[in-house]
């Protein structure tokens, strides 16, 4: 389980992420959904302890950052532009004291093989701007999951995605939170999404959340003007 405690984040004197209080509980697929800068990217990072050093954290955040891993919007910018993926890949788990190449192999490649990839030799030799944002965001994906997680923070994976791979990519994440049993934190802005995958809501509104629950009692009965007004955009 995550667990913040009236966490707040400043910038100078300027608090962005208001007053949260919030459980996650293990298991959950949580999508965290709302306005374009209400705080859902920063609400992320503060779980992670990844916030830019000129923010200010106060409040409690209980979370075994170890446990987790991050996937981002930019499948391209979030690996090493010149870096052939076979010698990214190796070096993560290396970092993480597998110091056995075949070992390493292995895993790499029944990992890429399992997010999707049959030909799992030639991605391996290519650099991530050689590949389709798809076929990035899905080694980006394999990456994170390399470590073995029991966590997995998603924001937006898929807007930087034509219609096509925004459809893989939403399949593979289901996959993964279906047989890895991991607990996801996805963010969107996208309600289809929440309605149809997640466990439990929290929507977010000027660096607030105003609202958290399980879905379906948040998106059958929400409590907020916004929440409302969120719900009748998608229907
Ligand atoms: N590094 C930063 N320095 C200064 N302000 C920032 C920084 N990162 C975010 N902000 C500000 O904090 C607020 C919340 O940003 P955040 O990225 O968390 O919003 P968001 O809900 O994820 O938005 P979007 O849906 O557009 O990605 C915004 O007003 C944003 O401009």
């Amino acid at each position: 389980m995550i667990e913040l405690i009236d966490c707040s984040a400043f910038l100078k004197n300027q608090e962005i992420v208001k007053g949260i209080s919030l459980k996650i509980p293990k298991g959950a697929f949580f999508t965290i959904i709302g306005e374009s800068g209400g705080g859902k990217t920063l609400l992320s990072r503060m779980i992670l302890n990844l916030l830019p050093a000129n923010f200010r954290v106060t409040g409690k955040i209980k979370a075994d950052r170890e446990k987790m891993d991050l996937v981002l919007q930019d499948p391209i910018g979030s690996m090493q532009r010149n870096i052939p993926i076979r010698t990214q890949l190796h070096q993560l788990l290396k970092s993480k004291g597998i110091e056995n190449k075949e070992v390493r192999q292995v895993r790499i490649e029944q990992l890429l093989k399992w997010v999707g990839f049959d030909s799992v030799d030639s991605i391996l030799d290519k650099r991530t701007f050689e590949l389709s944002g798809g076929m990035c965001q899905r080694v980006a994906i394999a990456s994170a999951l390399l470590t073995e997680p029991e966590i997995l923070i998603v924001d937006e994976p898929t807007s930087a995605l034509d219609e096509v791979s925004q459809k893989m990519i939403l399949a593979l994440l289901w996959k993964i939170y279906q047989e890895k049993n991991l607990t996801i934190i996805f963010i969107t802005h996208d309600l289809t999404i929440v309605k149809e995958f997640s466990t439990h809501v929290g929507i977010m509104k000027d660096g607030q959340l105003i609202e958290v629950g399980e879905t379906q009692q948040v998106i059958s009965n929400p409590s907020e003007k916004y929440t409302k007004e969120l719900i009748q955009i998608f229907e």
